[in-house]
């Protein structure tokens, strides 16, 4: 039972069935929070343009049934002042199985630090996977932004994300930072009497089921290669560790065998023969704008994920045409790669492609693969015609700039 959430009466449940798969019915429910901010602007457009291409891909056969759900400030007007992410809104995110979110702002003041963080932490979504392309006419500011095509796997549930961390000067620094320094023999705190601290967890069983996920999606998708990206030189037992444990599933599920006397492996023929090599995360963020055509997919940990997800968008035009989905064994939310934007809240000026990309990777992820390649289609022939919202317009010469809503209306003309 549901207090504010309607479900609506046209519609079935997306199902995950005994072999694993998701038994998707031709009118499947699916559950929206239409995010903060720009949520109130991206996200009715992105329902439209799914809506259209769904309509024409399968004449009338198959339809989505919307629901809504609440978390962010929204919830707060639903459900009370205190309540940014409210346990139904949890619970239905887990019976529908398929949902997409709006990007959501993160509370002043109010007891949980991210709305995002929270609901892939409860809902164990540890995979964060986007997808980093680029659509031919698309302002860049690098020479060759084609050359850029890779997709981030972020291990999602671990690591300095999991808000283990307490303020410098209160008690509990007091006593943390008295811990390691009389129990477990800590010198290294330069100043401990106004350090906060921070903790970093990183496990084994984490790591080796979010690799396992990322070598998997390499072989299904006939990638290159996947590279680790990790700064365990320097953070031996997280993020090192996180390497090692890394190349240990390559090596022991998968068959891999060390190339050219190690560390980098390659897998058997039979599994597409993919490259399996690691790169410190520095190193990375230089290598991906000198040489971006040696990277295929990527799997790092939770920050470093969060960093390379927006400096490779911006290598193919920005957050603005970002997509992404958080995926566990069988829940999956999708939503794009930046957030709430709060100074275009509501004005009809943001580019929506990124909600409506992240649309197309949940069209797919049920199976309709006309309606998503439809999609692309329209994305891409709206931007060969020039037709862009202010983000592209400012940097591409002659373009007719368009508000949100309109590029939506774009993308259905050109649907085909
Ligand atoms: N998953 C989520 O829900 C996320 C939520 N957040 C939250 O969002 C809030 C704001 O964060 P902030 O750091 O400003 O980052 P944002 O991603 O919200 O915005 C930063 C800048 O990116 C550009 N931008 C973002 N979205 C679009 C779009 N759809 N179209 C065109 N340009 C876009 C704008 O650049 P310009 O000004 O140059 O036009 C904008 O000012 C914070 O509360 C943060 O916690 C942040 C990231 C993810
Ligand atoms: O939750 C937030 O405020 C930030 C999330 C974020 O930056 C991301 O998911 O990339
Ligand atoms: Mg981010």
């Amino acid at each position: 039972m549901y207090q504010h959430v309607k479900i609506p009466s046209d519609g079935e449940k997306i199902r995950i069935s005994t072999d694993g798969l998701l038994a998707v019915p031709d009118n499947p429910i699916v559950p929206f929070i239409e995010g903060d901010g720009i949520g109130i602007d991206i996200t009715p457009v992105m329902k439209k343009v799914v809506d259209a291409a769904v309509e024409k891909a399968y004449g009338g056969k198959r339809k989505i049934s919307w629901m809504e759900i609440y978390a962010g400030e929204k919830a707060t007007q639903v459900y009370g002042s205190d309540v940014w992410l409210p346990d139904e809104t949890l619970q239905a995110a887990k019976e529908f199985v398929v949902s997409i979110k709006g990007p959501l702002t993160t509370p002043v003041g109010g007891g949980i630090r991210s709305i995002n963080v929270a609901l892939r932490q409860q809902l164990d979504l540890y995979i964060c996977l986007r997808p980093v392309r680029y659509f031919s006419g698309v302002p860049s500011p690098v020479k060759s932004p084609e050359k850029t095509d890779m997709v981030i796997f972020r291990e999602n549930s671990e690591d300095i994300y999991a808000g283990i961390e307490w303020e410098a000067e209160s008690e509990s620094a007091k006593k943390v930072i008295d811990f390691l320094v009389k129990d477990m023999g800590v010198t290294s705190i330069r100043f401990p009497q106004t350090s906060g601290i921070g903790i970093k967890p990183v496990s084994r069983e984490g790591t080796e089921r979010f690799v396992r996920k990322a070598i998997q999606y390499a072989i299904d998708n006939q990638r290159k290669s996947l590279t680790l990206v990790h700064k365990g030189n320097i953070m031996k037992f997280t993020e090192g560790a996180f390497k090692k444990w890394s190349y240990a599933v390559a090596a022991n599920e998968f068959g891999a065998e060390l190339l050219d006397g190690g560390p980098w492996m390659k897998l058997p023929q039979e599994k597409g023969g993919i490259i399996i090599k690691d790169v410190i995360a520095d190193a990375f963020l230089q290598q991906i704008l000198l040489r971006p055509e040696e990277y295929d997919v990527v799997a790092t940990l939770n920050l470093n994920g969060d960093y390379i997800s927006d400096a490779l968008a911006a290598q193919v035009g920005g957050i603005g045409i970002a997509p992404g989905a958080n995926l566990s064994d069988s829940v999956a939310i999708f939503e794009a790669t930046h957030g709430t934007a709060p100074k275009y809240a509501g004005k009809d000026q943001v580019n929506p492609g990124s909600i409506i990309l992240s649309a197309e990777m949940m069209l797919r992820h049920m199976g309709w693969v006309e309606a998503a390649d439809m999609i692309i289609r329209a994305m891409e022939a709206t931007i060969q015609h020039k037709i862009v919202t202010y983000d592209f317009a400012r940097l591409m010469p002659g373009a007719q700039q368009v508000s949100c809503s309109a590029f939506g209306n774009a993308m259905i003309k050109y649907l085909s």
